[in-house]
């Protein structure tokens, strides 16, 4: 079987360990430079001993990194780190990049919501928007796609089939999002410590966080206007999953039985999205491990409102599956290939 030959660079993060642990199962790929930062110099089982038996080379600084023989370099850095790495890779690399950097696509939202220019605009032109069951085709030609973040991924799977038929009113919806600690990365933060996570709900970024943006792009572009939506995130004591909680109001005469029948019809013959049957909750253990993204809808109490309940594994379909499968559409392989695997329950 032919092989595909990759290189990830942030490779001792957490999402560049989810990438390796995936790219290891995958028929196609062989697993070529393992860039770092502080980490370079450590073996893969050193810095990740789940992943001891997978073979790798040694980790390598990404500037001194060689690339040659590569078909495709995934990039799990932070954003700014990520265009300084990814503008200096050689042009016949396609990228697949799951930082924030590449997915706004004027230069200047950019600038306002993560304090600094963008110093790669020619590569933020062609930059693909990596939401797979969105962009399939673009996905599949681009050489530098941008995957959504956790967030907004969950979010727009939800949302995207609803505004786009004008089920929902595109100026009235809050969105109280969820996530396991893994997704604020392995480096060490005070507000991730265990001690001050462990045992405690908390709301941060209160109507600042830069995702609000990135999903205001994409329902805008779904609702064919500019809008904005209500987003708070929540830091939950668990270790990974994604649940977004979404309050909308129904578009005059629309039912719930509408936005499910719309969601069906969207994803009936999807791979990783699926509507759940009348009633049955979306949970995040139950798509733990997985590249599945589960959704369904339900009344309000309100009269005239719904509620849209998605959820993830943010380093699964949230980041590392979703840049997998981006891979497979970029490399004509069927998009399932290396992601056929169940969640983890319990
Ligand atoms: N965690 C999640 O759930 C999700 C994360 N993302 C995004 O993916 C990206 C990676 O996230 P995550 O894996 O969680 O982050 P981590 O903090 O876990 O890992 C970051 C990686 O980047 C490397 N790195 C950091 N700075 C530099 C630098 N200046 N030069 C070279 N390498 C560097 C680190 O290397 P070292 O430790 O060796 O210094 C490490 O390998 C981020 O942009 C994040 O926002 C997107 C969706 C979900
Ligand atoms: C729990 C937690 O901290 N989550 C991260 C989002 C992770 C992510 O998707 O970030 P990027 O947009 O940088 O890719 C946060 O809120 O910043």
């Amino acid at each position: 079987m032919t092989k595909l030959r990759i290189g990830v660079i942030g490779a001792s993060g957490y999402t560049g360990a989810d990438l390796i642990r995936l790219a290891a199962a995958h028929p196609n790929i062989e697993i070529g430079p393992l860039a770092a930062g502080a980490h370079a110099g450590q073996t893969l089982a050193e810095v990740f001993p789940h992943l001891g038996r997978v073979e790798a080379p040694t980790l390598t600084r990404a500037e001194e990194t060689d690339w040659r023989g590569c078909d495709a370099v995934f990039s799990g850095l932070p954003h700014g780190a990520a265009q300084d790495i990814i503008k200096s890779l050689p042009e016949d690399l396609r990228v697949i990049d799951m930082s924030a950097d590449f997915r706004l696509r004027d230069a200047s939202v950019y600038e306002q919501w993560y304090g600094r220019a963008h110093e790669a605009q020619d590569l933020l032109a062609e930059a693909v928007y990596g939401l797979t069951e969105f962009y399939g085709p673009e996905i599949a030609e681009a050489r530098l796609v941008a995957c959504p973040g956790c967030y907004p991924t969950a979010v727009l799977l939800a949302l995207l089939p609803l505004l786009s038929a004008g089920l929902i009113v595109a100026d009235d919806i809050i969105i109280d999002a969820k996530s396991g600690i893994s997704g604020a990365g392995r480096a060490l933060k005070q507000n991730t410590l265990f001690a001050e996570a462990g045992e405690g709900l908390s709301p941060y970024a209160i109507g600042a966080h830069r995702h609000g943006p990135e999903i205001d792009q994409e329902i805008s572009r779904a609702a064919g206007r500019d809008i904005v939506a209500s987003f708070t995130p929540h830091l939950v004591p668990m270790s990974r999953g994604e649940l977004v909680t979404c309050h909308v109001r129904l578009a005059e005469g629309v039912t719930v039985g509408d936005l499910r029948a719309s969601l069906d019809s969207r994803y009936h013959d999807a791979a990783f999205a699926h509507l759940l049957p009348e009633g049955r909750v979306p949970a995040t253990q139950h798509v733990r491990g997985s590249n599945h993204f589960i959704v369904n809808v339900f009344p309000d109490r309100l009269p005239g409102r719904a509620v849209v309940i998605g959820a993830l594994d943010n380093l699964v379909k949230g980041s590392a599956g979703q840049a997998l499968q981006n891979f497979n559409l970029m490399f004509g392989l069927p998009e399932t290939t290396g992601l056929e695997q169940q969640p983890l329950f319990p």
